[in-house]
């Protein structure tokens, strides 16, 4: 049973606005991308990483992250796409021997083997799992003129992160069907599944640390939680 972890670092970080790309910034010394491979890299869950990045950062990649810091799992560097979506997709066709991918933001640097372990029981359970947290705030729904629509309840609302795990073919079928179709508003592989798929999809607790850097605020927010979780990288 081949567990391949789909790491993603092809975007273009606009929310960022820096002259790096945010998932290369530096946290403590160390590449964004660098703490989430790391902990894949430690994971006894994974066998396989595939990492999925920008043509132009391949490279670099390879170079100063995979061979600098010995990321012996890494077994492909491949180019995204324009869209998120995209670079999901160029990472399942890159892993086809795969039984479960665990998707993940590479500008997630926070994610934990605990979270990994869960998301792993989970989906030999259900087949589709995504980590998240319950909301801490209350979320309203608004109309196209910025005015409250309605309030969903409050326990019923998760904020949904990654690694979002799934059954290689559930997940591939899944995004073949969509990429039939209109895939615009689609912002996780959840969404992919809820949509063209045929299961139900587990929510798992991940933690209020596994943050997605995208604001330059992030950064610090960032350094701060790595003080905080002490980890050995
Ligand atoms: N075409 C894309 C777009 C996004 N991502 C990756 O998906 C993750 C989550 O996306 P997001 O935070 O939106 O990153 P960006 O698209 O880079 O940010 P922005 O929307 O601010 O440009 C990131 O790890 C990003 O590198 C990707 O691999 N390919
Ligand atoms: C997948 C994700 O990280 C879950 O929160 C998020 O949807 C990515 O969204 P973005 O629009 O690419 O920031």
């Amino acid at each position: 049973m081949k567990s391949t972890a789909i790491v993603l670092a092809a975007g273009q970080g606009k929310r960022m606005n820096s002259k790096v790309q945010k998932q290369f910034l530096l946290i403590k010394g160390k590449p964004v991308l660098y703490y989430s491979l790391s902990c894949f890299q430690n994971s006894r869950e994974i066998e396989e990483i595939i990492v999925v990045t920008g043509k132009e950062s391949i490279n670099f990649c390879k170079q100063e992250i995979i061979e600098a810091y010995g990321f012996s799992k890494v077994k492909a560097v491949i180019p995204g796409g324009k869209e998120r979506y995209d670079s999901v997709y160029a990472g399942l066709c890159a892993c086809e021997d795969s039984d479960y991918v665990f998707i993940h933001d590479g500008a997630r640097p926070f994610l934990s083997n605990d979270m990994i372990r869960r998301g792993k029981e989970a989906v030999l359970d259900y087949g589709a799992c995504v980590i998240g947290m319950p909301s801490k705030d209350t979320i309203k729904i608004a109309d196209e003129n910025g005015m409250v629509e309605s309030t969903p309840s409050r326990n019923k609302v998760w904020n949904i992160q990654t690694p979002q795990i799934f059954s290689y073919t559930a997940i591939r079928e899944a995004h073949e069907k969509a990429r039939q179709q209109n895939m615009a508003d689609i912002t996780d592989d959840a969404m992919v599944i809820e949509r063209f798929g045929n299961m139900k999809i587990k929510l798992v607790e991940g933690s209020y640390e596994n943050i997605k850097i995208t604001t330059p605020e992030d950064i610090v927010v960032a350094e701060k939680i790595l003080e905080k979780i002490q980890k050995i990288y």
